[in-house]
Order: C-alpha cells, then structure tokens, then sequence
C-alpha cells in the first residue's frame, strides 16, 4: 500500500477506533509511534506538515549542513599543507545546495514511506482532542475524522519560536528559524537576535557563507552553559567578522525595504533581513486540551513515563518539545523510546516503572548531553559547576586546557579550547563535563557514558585513552584532579 493510497482510504473514514492515536510526526512522534506498534497495537500517526518534523527539514540537519563545510574550511587552513591547497572560499551556492539535499528538497515521501513500512497509519490533518480519548482529524483534503482510542493520545506537536514584544517587530517579516534555515541566497546584511543555541549557530553559519551579521544578546552568549562557553564563541564568532554585541535589546523594528533595528544603547543596526532566536514554547494551542481539563496553550506536567497529569483515565502522554521537559531530538526521541515501551506494556497489564527502567525517561534529570555545532564546539553533559552546587553537592571542579592535548595539537595548529569536568566529591563520580574546541562533539558520548554508569573515579582511571587523540584529554582531567 503506496502512502499516498494509506492516507486517502484512512480519511474517507468517518468514525473509527484505534488502540493508539500519535500527533504529530516529528522525530519524537515518528519513534513513540514505532515503540507502541511492537507488540501489535494499532497505532495511528497524524502529521499537518511534513513527515519527519522541524529537525529533519528546518533545524537540526538544515542547520549543520549550513555549519558544515565552514568548519571543514576552517579546519584545513589551520594546517599548513592543506591551507596553502584551499585558498578559495565557500562556494555559497553549492553548501545551500547541499543544505536542500538534506531536506529532500522539503519533501517528506520517503519519510512517510518508512511509517507506512514500520506498520503505522498516517492520516495527513490537524488533530484536535474532543473529549477524553476522543479527537478529530481535519484532513488536509478537507475531510473529518473522528477517532476514539483504546490506550492512548500521544502529544508529540512539538515547539514553536516565541517572538518578543518589541514595537514593530511583527510587521517587519523578520526570519524564524524557518526562513534562516531554508533561505535561498545569502542576505548581504543579517541582525540575528538572541544570543542561545539557534543565534549562535546560525550566526556563524551566515557569516561563513558570506553575510554581514551583527549579534545581540541581552546578556553573554549561551546563558545555562559553563561561562568559558559562550566566551570562547563569541571569540570565534567576532574572529568570522560576527559584530557581537553584549547586553542590549532592540527597542524598535521598521521595515522600508531594509530592517532598521534600534537598540536600548541609541545605536541602530540596519539589515536585509532580521532573525529572531529568542526560544520556543511547547504547542499546546489549539490541540484541544480544554476539552480534557486541561488549559489551552498551557504547559503540562508530564512523569518519567510520559503520562500527563490532571486528566483521568492514565490515556494522555506528551513527549518531545511539546512535553517542556528538554528540546532536543536525541533527547526527546528517548523520552519516546519509554513511553512508547510503557504504552505498550500497559496495554498487557500494570507495569513497575522504576527509575532506569526502560518505561522511564530517567537520563532526562542526570545527563542531557547537548552539542552546539559552532567552530569551537561545545560539547556538555549533566550539571554546570554552578548547577551542581545549587542541588547541594560538594563538588571539585577541573580545568584543562585542551590546546595541551598532543592529539588535539596534531588536529590544529594552535588548537584552542578548555575542557571542565564537575565531581560529586561525596561520591566520588563525575556529574557534568564541557568540552569547547574543534570536533569536540564526539568526545562526548564518553562523558555521557561515566556519568548515567555513575562510574567511579578510581574506575574511569583504568578507561585509557588511545594516543594521541584528543580523547586524552580524559587523563588530563584525572590527574588534574589527583588521580
Ligand atoms: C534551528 C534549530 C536547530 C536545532 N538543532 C538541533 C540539533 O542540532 N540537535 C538537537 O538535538 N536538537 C536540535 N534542535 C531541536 C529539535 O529540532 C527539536 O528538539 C525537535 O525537532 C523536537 O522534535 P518533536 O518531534 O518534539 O517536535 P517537531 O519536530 O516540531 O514535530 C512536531 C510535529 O507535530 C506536527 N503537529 C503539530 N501540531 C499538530 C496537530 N495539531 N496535528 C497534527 N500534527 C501536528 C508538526 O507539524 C510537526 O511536524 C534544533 C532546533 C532548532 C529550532
Ligand atoms: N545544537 C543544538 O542542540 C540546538 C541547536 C539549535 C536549537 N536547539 C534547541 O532549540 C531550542 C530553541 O533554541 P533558541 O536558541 O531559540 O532558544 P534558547 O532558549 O537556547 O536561547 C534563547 C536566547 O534568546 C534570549 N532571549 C529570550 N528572550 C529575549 C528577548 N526578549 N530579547 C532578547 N533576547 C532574548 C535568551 O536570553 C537566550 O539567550 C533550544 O531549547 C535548543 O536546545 C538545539
């Protein structure tokens, strides 16, 4: 069955029952989906845009194709050799070619495909609950469905970017990361607002390729992170021409043909084009939630396996974005992997979900890693020094300076970073780790690996890193530490 065909014949129904009900096929919904149809479940998906959600067409794979060859360039011209071989630049047209590739050109077939080969139903609509373990699906061909679940409702609708309430700024068309990351043609001049994760990356990415792009950000750069992160960024970001500018707002937006960005400094900053980065909520409006006592547009409380609190009946999960526990996809699809096992497992019969099981997203509360892909990355996992000693540990932090790594030395000629690692003393186990330096993203999946196994230090001593790679950094760390 094509699911083309899937689709049309799942609309011409008018009221059906299904053991479970998905909305919303991101990467988070596309893997609850999948979980809860293992054991047999009749699992519908219900998608409004394309198949695969943000990450796949306008964050995460748009976002690093556009960071991707930038870096590649940068990394040869630190080595001579190669830097005397690559005296060009970017070639703009052939990264944001690149960039499409990893969209599919923004078209979702193959995506879908794959739901229809892992067994699940897509019906192509808005979904909106009706009731409890009720909701109608307005199909995008214009039809209704109405659908009653046996099991379970999962929200999986994900975020949508907040824009600050600055005069002007709504009639000035300013970008999202929708048009940031799906743009045609590099803009001449770019004002990029908000200094987190989605400014930071975009705002090297721009550059890179060829814009004029000033920063703002009301406080430093990537607020949350260890301070040497956002430091060592803006560093390399003024180092692209990036015109970083600390502690101001915009106070007023106009649009005549160009933007004219005014600032609580009195300075102005004129651009083509505008992008608001300034974070996203979870989209709970209009998904119908009034309708089961809870608040429309309001956030929810989810647990470990998902369930949302304040509806009777244990049949309303939440997860990814929409669930306001963590953005992130790796993360989210996690979250996704349990709830879908749970969902499954309790359509057998009650289910012990203790902290590590796999009904439970434990991790979500010890170790998040997240890398922010700028050259320098920034690689971090479990608590900052300054989390770690709000939850009252007794911590020891350590420093190390990764340009004294001689695997990190042979990566780049003056590699620069620092890496910190943050020690529950009273355990004796490692609770965060930050890296920042080039290719660092795949020191990470160690850190993350020491601190969910809450692995001894005097354990992790014997875990020897290969010479010489960058990884040795890890027994820098120890013997900084006193091992
Ligand atoms: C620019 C950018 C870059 C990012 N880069 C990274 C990265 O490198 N790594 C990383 O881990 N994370 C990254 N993220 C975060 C990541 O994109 C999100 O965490 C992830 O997409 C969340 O997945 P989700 O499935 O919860 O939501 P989404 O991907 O948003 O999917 C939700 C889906 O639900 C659909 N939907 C919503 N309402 C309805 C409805 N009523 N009926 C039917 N369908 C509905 C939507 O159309 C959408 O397809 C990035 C985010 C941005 C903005
Ligand atoms: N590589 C990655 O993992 C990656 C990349 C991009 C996005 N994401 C995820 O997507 C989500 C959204 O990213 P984001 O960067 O939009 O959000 P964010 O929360 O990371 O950063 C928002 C920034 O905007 C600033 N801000 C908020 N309101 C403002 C205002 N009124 N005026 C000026 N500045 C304001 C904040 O201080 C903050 O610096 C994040 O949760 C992030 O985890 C992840």
């Amino acid at each position: 069955m094509s699911t083309g065909q899937g689709a049309a014949e799942a609309a011409r129904e008018v009221d059906r029952t299904v053991d479970v009900v998905v909305i919303g096929a991101g990467a988070v919904g596309e893997n609850v989906a999948d979980r809860a149809a293992r054991t047999g479940l009749d699992v519908v998906v219900v998608e409004k845009e394309l198949v695969g959600g943000e990450c796949s067409y306008w964050a995460c794979m748009p976002s690093k194709a556009l960071l991707r060859s930038g870096h590649a360039l940068a990394a040869a011209q630190r080595l001579p050799g190669a830097a005397e071989a690559v005296t060009g630049g970017l070639d703009a047209a052939r990264v944001l070619a690149r960039r499409t590739s990893f969209t599919s050109g923004w078209d979702d077939s193959s995506q879908a495909q794959w739901l229809d080969s892992a067994g699940l139903t897509l019906l192509r609509g808005t979904a909106r609950l009706t009731g409890p373990r009720r909701l109608e699906v307005t199909g995008t061909d214009g039809t209704t469905t109405s659908l009653t679940v046996r099991q379970a409702v999962v929200l999986a609708t994900g975020s949508v970017p907040v824009l600050p309430d600055v005069p002007g700024l709504a009639d000035a068309s300013p970008w999202t990361s929708r048009e940031a990351t799906s743009a045609r043609e590099v803009p001449g001049r770019l004002v990029v607002l908000g200094g987190g994760v989605v400014g930071v990356e975009l705002a090297q990415a721009w550059a890179r390729l060829g814009s004029t792009v000033t920063l703002l950000a009301r406080s430093g750069l990537l607020g949350g992170q260890e301070d040497f992160a956002g430091e060592l960024v803006a560093e390399a970001l003024r180092a692209d021409g990036v015109d970083v500018r600390l502690g101001v707002s915009p106070t007023r937006v106009v649009r005549d043909g160009a933007v004219r960005v005014e600032l609580s400094d009195s300075s102005v900053v004129e651009a083509d084009e505008f992008l608001v980065a300034t974070g996203r909520r979870p989209a709970t409006s209009g998904v119908g939630l009034e309708t089961v006592g809870l608040e429309d547009g309001g956030s929810l409380e989810v647990d470990d396996t998902g369930l949302v609190a304040g509806v009777d009946g244990s049949w309303l999960y939440a997860t990814g974005d929409v669930s306001g526990r963590v953005k992130l996809t790796h993360q989210g699809k996690y979250d996704a992997r349990a709830t879908g096992d749970v969902i499954a497992a309790r359509a057998a019969g009650p289910v012990e979900t203790p902290a590590w099981s796999k009904y439970t997203a434990t991790a979500d509360h010890h170790a998040v890693p997240q890398v922010v892909f700028t050259d320098p990355e920034v690689a971090q996992v479990g608590l900052t020094a300054a989390q770690a000693r709000e939850a009252g540990m007794d911590v020891k932090v350590v420093d190390y300076d990764m340009g004294n790594v001689a695997g990190a030395s042979l990566v780049a000629d003056g590699y620069t970073g620092k890496a910190r690692m943050v020690v529950d003393e009273q355990r004796r186990v490692v609770v965060g780790v930050t890296f920042v330096g080039q290719d660092v993203a795949e020191l990470l999946h160690a850190a993350t690996v020491a601190i969910v196994g809450e692995v001894p230090l005097e354990r992790l001593w014997h875990a020897v890193p290969a010479y010489p790679t960058v990884s040795e950094v890890w027994l820098r760390l120890l013997e900084s530490y006193g091992l």
